[in-house]
């Protein structure tokens, strides 16, 4: 059974709205090393905040040309986490799945690129909350997730499986 939650979430705004893309291909998954700003050192996908105005699939778009130097083709949302910080603004993120991508990935200042195959990814690396999603997408299931972190850990979470609305119809 869940515990209750230490956040009223039906009153919870969050201050940052960002996205993560994750493309796969031929078995392999391309993550970054990022080199600054929140999550720095942290094995990641690629992503940012949203610029004012902007729509979160906009957005995923551009940080991934920034961060890598490609164009993602026809990424999907699959996923939406909300993040209640203790240490950092609290973060909702829009998390999409691409199969293919124009150019070849360069390392940029904010990030390099890495290559994993599917079946070694190194969640030790990443954040706590990745484990407990990332399968979930690789399986082009949709999902919501919400977690609490207190400092690096996560310290409650919920996790809702083909909930949420895919534009392009479940998949499952
Ligand atoms: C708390 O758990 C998190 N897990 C995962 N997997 N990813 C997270 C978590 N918290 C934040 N993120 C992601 C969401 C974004 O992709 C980045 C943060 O964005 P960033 O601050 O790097 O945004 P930019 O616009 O690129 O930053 P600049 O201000 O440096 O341009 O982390």
């Amino acid at each position: 059974m869940t515990p209750p939650s230490p956040i009223d979430w039906a009153s919870w705004r969050a201050e940052i709205h960002a996205t993560l893309l994750f493309i796969v291909r031929d078995g392999e998954i391309l993550l970054i090393e990022k080199k600054r700003g929140l999550g720095a050192g942290k094995i990641n996908g690629p992503g940012g905040k949203i610029d004012p105005g902007e729509t979160p699939l906009e957005c995923v778009v551009r940080e991934t040309r920034e961060e890598l130097g490609i164009t993602a083709k026809r990424p999907r949302k699959l996923g939406e986490l909300h993040f209640a910080m203790s240490d950092v603004p609290d973060i909702l993120c829009h998390v999409f799945l691409a199969r293919d991508f124009s150019g070849q990935p360069v390392e940029t200042e904010e990030a390099k690129p890495l290559w994993y195959k599917l079946g070694d990814i190194p969640y030790e690396r990443m954040w706590k909350d990745d484990i407990h999603w990332l399968p979930v997408l690789l399986d082009e299931r949709s999902f919501h997730g919400r977690f609490v972190f207190e400092g690096e850990e996560v310290v409650w979470q919920d996790m809702q499986l083909d909930t949420y609305w895919d534009p392009e119809g479940p998949r499952h």
